[in-house]
């Protein structure tokens, strides 16, 4: 197999979607390897080792696509990447297609076999290609959270953990998954009062369990949501309902019974959001100000921390890259229900029912197209 690893372009991108060592592993299965010059760099990976790894290093853009047959990449798609795509290429990376109408009609328009990360599921009911960068965007949430509530951010000037005789700030999370867990995690750590809500009384119970009386568990309702948003310093966004666009869970009305400077971290982003307020915005500008309330809203968070994020990412992108060098996506697919709820886009068709329905369009079953 012939395979393509461009380097990132998204604003702040840093991470690359293969690195030397799983390189390694598809030049030794007798795959051949192009990555883009300086694909890597960002991540701690330069160039020398990736050919040390076997790749062939790609100066020439228009080659690096033409000539691939499998194109791994981190985040979705930008426009001109778009335009680069045609009905041989199969892609595999992030796409969130719910909350990006024109990518989606550009990847439907590219006749080309486009697997997401995010909906590829597993046998726990997880999904292991999105937890690595949950993991990270959901401990950075906190942190993110943290410098915005500083004066000099439009924040209301206040320390997370207080001090002896100042009472520590209100962290709530919304959706207690792997990013609301690990927001959860990191706000404890800094000594935060942490409540985390969501619909799952499952998911509940183990966080009640897990942290033993240390954080606040709530069942999220709308009364519980308009309590989150009047006493909380933070309120992290981390709620999603897989391949849809998130629900708008704090609206611009309860903006206003916030306090001024506190924060919205909309880690949801990538799926619409779940704030009504929020809008996608980058590393190089993180946030803007509502109603006195600041949003921090970036889309590829785990960008900024390349080097972990990239590690984290290739571990559990690796058996699922090797699957598709080794079988193709047909046959990769095939062999794995989990693997096949991947499959979002195949030669104009949409694969994906919540991704079909956000745009009012009917969806392919997948099985249809593994004869
Ligand atoms: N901005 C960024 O850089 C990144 C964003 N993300 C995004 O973060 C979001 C969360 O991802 P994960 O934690 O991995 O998902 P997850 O599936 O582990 O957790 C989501 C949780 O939300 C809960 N939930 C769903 N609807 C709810 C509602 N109406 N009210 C309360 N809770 C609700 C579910 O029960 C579940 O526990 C996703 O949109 C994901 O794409 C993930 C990584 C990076
Ligand atoms: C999950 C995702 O969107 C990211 O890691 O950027
Ligand atoms: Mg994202």
């Amino acid at each position: 197999m012939k395979i393509a690893v461009p380097k990132e372009i998204k604003n702040h991108e840093y991470r690359v979607a293969l690195t030397p060592s799983v390189v390694r592993e598809l030049v030794a299965r007798g795959h051949r390897v192009a990555v883009q010059a300086s694909a890597g760099e960002g991540a701690g990976f330069p160039d020398a080792e990736y050919e040390a790894a076997g790749a062939h290093i790609e100066q020439d853009l228009d080659a690096l696509w033409d000539n691939a047959e499998l194109i791994v990449k981190v985040k979705e798609p930008q426009p001109e990447e778009v335009k680069r795509l045609k009905p041989s290429h199969t892609l595999f990376t992030y796409l969130h297609l719910a909350a990006e109408e024109s990518l989606t009609r550009g990847l439907m328009d590219s006749e080309a076999t486009c697997i997401a990360y995010e909906t590829i599921t597993d046998e726990e009911g997880g999904l292991p290609l999105l937890a690595p960068m949950s993991r990270v965007a959901g401990r950075m949430a906190v942190q993110a959270g943290a410098h915005s509530l500083e004066k000099a951010q439009g924040g209301a000037g206040i320390l997370i953990p207080g001090v002896p005789g100042v009472a520590p700030a209100k962290v709530t999370v919304i959706g207690g998954g792997v990013v609301g867990e690990n927001a959860a995690r990191m706000a404890l750590g800094l000594g935060a009062d942490v409540t985390v809500l969501d619909k799952s009384l499952e998911r509940l119970e183990v966080l009640d369990h897990r942290y033993q009386g240390r954080l606040n568990t709530v069942y999220s309702t709308a009364d519980a949501l308009e309590t989150a948003a009047r006493e909380s310093d933070i309120v992290v966004g981390a709620v999603l309902v897989p391949g849809a666009q998130a629900p708008k869970l704090i609206t611009r009305k309860m903006l206003g019974d916030m306090r001024p400077g506190s924060v919205l971290v909309d880690v949801a982003i990538d799926q619409g959001g779940c704030f009504e307020t929020s809008r996608a915005t980058t590393h190089a500008d993180p946030t803007y100000v509502v109603d006195g309330v600041v949003h921090y809203c970036v889309a590829n968070m785990p960008g900024a921390v390349a080097r972990t994020s990239t590690q984290a990412l290739t571990n559990a992108t690796l058996p699922f890259v090797l699957a598709l060098a080794d079988k193709g996506w047909q046959g990769a697919l095939a062999e794995d229900p989990h693997f096949l709820k991947g499959l979002n886009v195949h030669a104009g068709h949409i694969t994906h029912p919540a991704v079909a329905q956000a745009f009012g369009l009917e969806a392919v079953d997948p099985k249809s197209l593994m004869a």
